[in-house]
C-alpha cells in the first residue's frame, strides 16, 4: 500500500515490548476488544497486516453464557490455529460465575490470556450495577478479580476499565490498586468516564496518573488513537507500557501494520494510504473470512454489512452505492458492486481521524442508592450480563 513518508523518529523512542505474564507483546500494541467486531476473522485481518505482531483480544464473552455453554458463545471463543497468544475478554458481575468461567477456560485450554471488562457504559448494564458502574463497589470488584486470578492459575489476568462513573465518581486509581493487590497482570485504561460514553476526547493524563499509581504492573493506554503517530505520542506523553487501539481499526485493519512499523526503531514508518482498489480487496477478504468462519456465505456477507461505511469512509462512492453495498448477501453480489466503483481513487484525507462511535451522554443510569456507599457489599443481578454490546 502507498506510504506517506514521515520524519525520522526522535531519540525518545518509546518502549518496544510489553510483558503480559509469560507473553511478550512486541511491539506493545493491542487490538481493543470490540463486541461484534473483533471476532476471529477481523483479528486474522489485523494480524495479516501486522505480520503477526501485537496482541488481539476477542470480543467480549459473558461469563454466564460461557459456563452455560451457549452455542453462539462457544463459536465466539473460537481462535484461529495460528493465534498465539489466544486472548479472550470476559465480562461478568458475579464472582462465583466469573471464577467458574475462568476455570473452564483453564481446564479446557480455551485461551492463553484473560482480560476482564469493567468498561461497558450502556444504560441496560449500568442500570443493574454492571459494566463501568461496577468498580464503584470496591469489595465486589475485589471479589471478582480474586476469583478470576485464583482460578486462572498460571494464565495472566488483565483488566480493562474506564476512569469512573463521572467526574464526581472517579474509580480508576482505587481499582488499579485493588487490581495490583489481587494479582492482576496488567491494566488497560480507557481515558473516559461512563458518563462521557464516546464523546469529548480521552483523558491521557489519567493514563499517566494510573501508571504512577501502579508502578508494579504494565499500564496500557486506550482512547483516541487514530494513527500510529498517536500511539507513539500516547506512550511518550503518559509513560504507559502499551497501547490499546479500537475504533481507529474499524474499516482500517491496515492501521495495525502502521502501528507495528512505528515501533520498529528507525523505520521512519508512515501511514498506509490504500487506494479504493486496495480497500476493496480488503473488504472482499473480510467478507470471505466471515463467511468461512460462520460456515454460511449469506450470514457472513450480512455480518460484513456493518463494516461497509467504515471501509468506504471519505471515498466518493455515492449514497446510493453505499446503500446497495449495505444490503448485499452474497460474495458474488459484493464483487459485482465493488467492480462498479471508481477503484483508482486515492486515499481521501477525510478518512483519517475519528470513526465509529463518537457520541457523548451526560447521565449514567445506576441502581437506586448505588452511589451511597462505595464500600458496601453490593451484589449485581445476573441480568446485568444480558447486554453484549461491549465497552
Ligand atoms: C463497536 C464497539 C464495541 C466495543 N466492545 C467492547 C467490548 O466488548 N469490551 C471492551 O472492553 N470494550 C469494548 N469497546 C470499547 C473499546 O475497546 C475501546 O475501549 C474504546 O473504543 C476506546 O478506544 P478507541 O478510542 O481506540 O476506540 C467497544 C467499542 C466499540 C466502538
Amino acid at each position: 500500500m502507498t506510504q506517506t513518508p514521515q520524519p525520522p523518529q526522535t531519540p525518545h523512542q518509546p518502549r518496544t515490548r510489553l510483558r503480559i505474564g509469560p507473553h511478550m507483546v512486541q511491539p506493545p500494541v493491542v487490538l481493543a476488544p470490540m463486541a461484534g467486531i473483533t471476532n476471529a476473522p477481523f483479528r486474522t485481518l489485523c494480524r495479516e497486516f501486522s505480520g503477526g505482531k501485537g496482541l488481539f483480544v476477542s470480543e467480549m464473552i459473558t461469563t454466564r453464557a460461557l459456563v452455560e455453554r451457549d452455542a453462539k458463545t462457544m463459536r465466539l471463543i473460537h481462535f484461529d490455529g495460528s493465534e498465539k497468544p489466544r486472548s479472550i475478554q470476559l465480562y461478568g458481575v458475579d464472582p462465583t460465575t466469573v471464577g467458574k468461567a475462568v476455570q473452564m477456560i483453564v481446564d479446557e485450554d480455551l485461551a492463553d490470556h484473560i482480560d476482564l471488562n469493567f468498561g461497558c457504559p450502556v444504560p441496560k448494564v449500568t442500570r443493574k450495577g454492571g459494566g463501568s458502574a461496577l468498580p464503584y463497589k470496591r469489595h465486589l470488584l475485589r471479589s471478582i478479580l480474586r476469583e478470576a486470578v485464583t482460578a486462572a492459575g498460571p494464565l495472566p489476568v488483565t483488566m480493562k476499565m474506564r476512569k469512573g462513573i463521572d467526574d464526581d465518581h472517579i474509580t480508576f486509581l482505587d481499582a488499579g490498586r485493588i487490581a495490583v493487590e489481587e494479582g492482576v497482570t496488567a491494566i488497560a485504561l480507557h481515558g473516559r468516564t461512563a458518563a462521557q460514553h464516546y464523546g469529548g476526547t480521552a483523558d491521557w493524563e489519567a493514563i499517566a496518573r494510573l501508571k504512577e499509581a501502579v508502578p508494579e504492573i504494565p499500564v496500557l493506554g486506550n482512547g483516541d488513537i487514530w494513527s500510529a503517530d498517536d500511539a507513539v505520542r500516547m506512550m511518550r506523553e503518559t509513560g504507559c507500557d502499551g497501547v490499546v487501539v479500537g475504533r481507529g481499526c474499524l474499516g482500517r485493519p491496515w492501521l495495525f501494520g502502521d502501528l507495528v512499523a512505528a515501533f520498529e526503531p528507525g523505520s521512519g514508518a508512515g501511514s498506509a494510504r490504500p487506494t479504493l482498489r486496495e480497500v476493496a480487496a480488503v473488504m472482499r477478504r473480510h467478507a470471505e473470512l466471515l463467511a468461512e468462519w460462520l460456515a454460511d456465505e449469506e450470514r457472513g456477507v450480512i455480518d460484513f454489512r456493518k463494516h461497509v461505511a467504515w471501509y468506504t469512509k471519505g471515498f466518493s462512492v455515492g449514497s446510493e452505492m453505499r446503500k446497495r453495498l449495505a444490503i448485499t448477501s452474497s460474495l458474488a453480489e459484493l464483487d459485482a458492486l465493488l467492480a462498479e466503483l471508481d477503484l483508482d481513487q486515492e486515499w481521501p484525507p477525510g478518512a483519517d481521524g475519528p470513526r465509529g462511535r463518537t457520541s457523548g451522554r451526560n447521565r449514567v443510569v445506576l441502581p437506586d442508592g448505588w452511589l451511597d456507599d462505595p464500600y458496601d457489599c453490593a451484589g449485581v443481578g445476573a441480568d446485568a450480563e444480558l447486554d453484549t454490546s461491549g465497552g
